[in-house]
This record gives C-alpha cells, structure tokens and sequence, in this order.
C-alpha cells in the first residue's frame, strides 16, 4: 500500500487519519520535522502513501534487552534496532544487563553511540543501578548521566535491587540527579527455584512457584521508600492485579511512582504452561487470566502508565530445553503494536489516541524525551508510525528481524501492522522492509 522513492530530506505523507480520527491528510516533512499538514499536498523528495492508515507518534520502548555487548549470537544493536523499526519504534531503552553490564558511562555512551551509528531508532542505555547487577554497591549513576549518553534510567533489570537501604540511596540519588530508577519487583527470598506462576497450573505441572506476593511486596516497598526519598520509581512489568491495587494507592498518595506492562502479559496466560514449552517462560511468569483483565484494565485507565516490550531474545538452545533449564524471557519489539490492538483495540478499551499515549506518549514523559511522544503537529519533530489498523498478518518467528526466535506468538493471526515507520523526518522501516541509511 506504499510507495517510496528516493532519499530525501523533504518527505509527503498521504492520505492518512491523525491519530485515527476525521478525515485523511497529507503531512509535509521537511528537514526532520514537521512543516505542512493539509490536503493535495505534492511535491517532495519522497512520498509514503499512508493508504488511509493510522498516523502515531513513533513509538518507544522503555524495557529492550539488545545483549550488545556480550551476547551478540542473540542480538545485536544493529538487529534489535531493526525490530524495533519494523515494529514502528523510534526510541527504546536498552537494559544494562549486557556483559559486561552497562554500569559504567565507557560503556553506556558506547551503546548510545553505536546506536546513532546504525541510526534506525535512538538506543538509551539504561544504565546499571549496582555494580555488576550485584545489589551491593551503587553503580556510578551520576558519571553515567552526565556522559554522552545522558542516561536517563537506571535499572538492574533481570535482577531486583533487593536491598532496602541500598534502594533508598539509589532513589536518593535518583532524585538529585533528576533520573528515573527502573525496578524488576521480585523479592528474590520469595522465588528460590521459582519457574512460573504459583497457581493450580504450576502446581499441577510439577512447577515451582513464583508468587503473586514476590512483585508485591517490592512493589509496596518501593513505593513508600520512593515516597520517603522523594525519588522516582518506575516498576517494570507488572504482572499481577495486586501490582495494579498497589499503583492505584500510591498515585492517590502522590508518590511519583509509574509503571508498564507487557503486550504478553495482557494476552497470554499460565495455561500455555500446559505444553512445557520454554518459549512461555518468561520472568515475571504469565499469570492468570484474573491478572491479564486487571492489567488491561489498568492501562486502559491509565493506573499502568504504558507498554514496554521487555524484548528479550535468547539463542534456540537456551529455550529448546527442559523448562527448568530455559532462559527466561521473549521477543516483543515486531509484535508489540498488534497484540496492543489484540487486547486493547479490537474491543475498545483503547482507541488509537490511547495507544498513542501508552505507546510513545507517556513513556516519552516518564523519561523525559523532549523529541519523542510530541503532538502531530506543525513544527514538531518527525518521529511518527504509520499503521494499518485493518491488516492481519501470520506471526513467523523465523521471518522475524530479531537474531533470535523466541517469540510465543509464532503462527498467531493478529490484527494491525507497522506500514512505515519515521525517524526525525527519515524513513527507517517501510512495508516490513528495513531502510538503512
Ligand atoms: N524478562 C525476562 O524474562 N528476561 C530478561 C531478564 C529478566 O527479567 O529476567 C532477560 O534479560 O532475558
């Protein structure tokens, strides 16, 4: 439904409904930002016919696991960056879990540079909260935001900042330094051993469980500390309808806490469990159908901020295994927008104003991007995503941009696809097909 040609720095987008409302217009793009929005408009460098699509802020991703350095057999800035294109992102946080762990600012301006370099999608490294994700030495989080980088987020993703004392000087910190800290809530006194949900499914299966009350607890916890330390929290992945209980008070309190949730939380439940594939393994585990309409209901209203992807890509042998062995985690970055029209669309909960706000407006926000999650509006930079809400597409994980395949939704149908996406004016991604520079 589209056509594209040439390289450009002045750039036409046709026929397509702002934010999926009144009637299609054409926006004008010049130089990086946007200049024109009206009708028969001609005349550019280079034309993407929206086809009577979606126009969307781009998107971003607070939560990706790109494993460069270290693992790069799995993914690397350059692939991740073009799944994240593809799945119409133009900013995604990259976590400090890599190896070496990005706790020093050598190495998150190095993943902020590399990913200028390849230049599909801003990479914010998230910078490590502890030295070596070990929960006993805050990392060096002022060093990090003054680099390059200008990190912005701070978390030890993978692994929970455990320590009471230790969490409430990195808030502390947090709030000097006008940062964010990310927390992965798991009480890990709670989920020794823990490999899914704690539930009649985990335990008809033979599984270990992981509770409900392992997320909550660090949850509460970490709303009173942010609280008392003035500090910003944001939870990553919330997983549980106690999670959502918990949000809800704490923004009554206003306590500066915010939160996300995954597109496979709001869809998938422990009953996947059933057919002990690792490709459901994912750490927080799928919970109950109970938590996935307490999640979409939060985010509908709003309790749960946005949606990150926690786009976590591990190699075949570290998920066709027994389930005890497997890794933890999934990709999300290409599928992302179509299971939030799964969940959230098809049945209303949100319109496409609203995805726009959890999908690039508030995570903008909440780390404070001034260039991303911005108004379609004249003068605005061009970050956008065109979608074609009417699409269905086959999910084929061996077809997918991501070095690795471990996506639960391989052979699933779903509505809505990423038609182009926009990254300041450039097209970075056009009917699945990545645009280098
Ligand atoms: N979310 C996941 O299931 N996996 C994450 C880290 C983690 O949170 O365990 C990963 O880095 O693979």
């Amino acid at each position: 439904m589209t056509r594209a040609t040439g390289a450009s720095t002045s750039l036409l987008i046709t026929d397509v409904r702002l934010y999926g409302e009144g009637d299609p217009v054409d926006v004008r793009v010049v130089d990086g930002d946007i200049a024109e929005i009206g009708t028969g408009l001609a005349g550019a460098d280079e034309t993407v016919d929206g086809g009577g699509g979606v126009l969307l802020p781009g998107f971003v991703d607070l939560h990706t696991h790109l494993r460069e350095p270290g693992r790069e057999d799995t993914e690397t800035i350059e692939t991740g960056s073009a799944a994240a294109a593809l799945g119409g992102y133009t900013a995604v946080f990259a976590m400090a879990n890599t190896d070496p762990v990005a706790d020093t600012a050598v190495l998150t301006d190095h993943v902020w540079r590399r990913g200028q370099a390849v230049g599909l999608v801003d990479v914010h490294p998230v910078g490590a909260v502890t030295v070596g994700l070990q929960g006993t030495q805050l990392a060096e989080l002022g060093a990090m935001a003054d680099g390059d980088a200008h990190v912005k987020m701070f978390s030890d993703d993978g692994k929970c900042v455990h320590d009471p004392l230790l969490m409430r000087r990195a808030l502390e910190y947090a709030r000097g330094l006008g940062v964010l800290i990310a927390q992965h809530a798991e009480e890990p006194r709670l989920t020794v051993g823990a490999i899914a949900h704690e539930g009649p499914n985990a335990a008809r299966l033979g599984l270990a469980g992981w509770p409900r009350s392992a997320e909550e607890s660090i949850v509460a916890r970490d709303a009173i500390l942010a609280r008392d330390a003035g500090g910003r929290v944001h939870i990553c992945h919330a997983s549980t309808a106690g999670t959502v209980e918990l949000l809800r008070w704490a923004k009554a309190q206003g306590i500066a806490i915010t939160a996300e949730v995954t597109p496979h939380h709001l869809l998938l439940d422990d009953s996947r469990l059933a057919t002990y594939d690792a490709v459901n393994k994912v750490n927080p585990p799928l919970r109950e159908d109970s938590d996935c309409v307490a999640l979409r209901a939060a985010l509908a209203e709003g309790v749960i901020d946005c949606v990150a992807t926690d786009h976590a890509p591990h190699a075949e042998q570290e998920k066709c295994c027994e389930f005890a062995a497997a890794r933890p985690g999934m990709l999300g970055l290409q599928t992302a927008l179509s299971v939030i029209a799964a969940t959230m669309v098809a049945d209303g909960a949100l319109d496409w104003r609203g995805v726009a706000r959890v999908m690039s407006e508030r995570p903008a926000a909440i780390v404070g991007l001034p260039d991303q999650g911005r108004p379609i509006a004249v003068g605005e930079p061009a970050n956008l995503t065109v979608v074609d809400p009417d699409a269905t597409w086959t999910v084929d994980a061996s077809a997918l941009a991501s070095r690795s395949a471990n996506t639960p939704f391989d052979s699933m149908t779903l509505p809505a696809r990423v038609v182009a996406t926009v990254l300041r004016g450039r097209v970075t991604a056009i009917d699945g097909e990545v645009r280098a520079r």
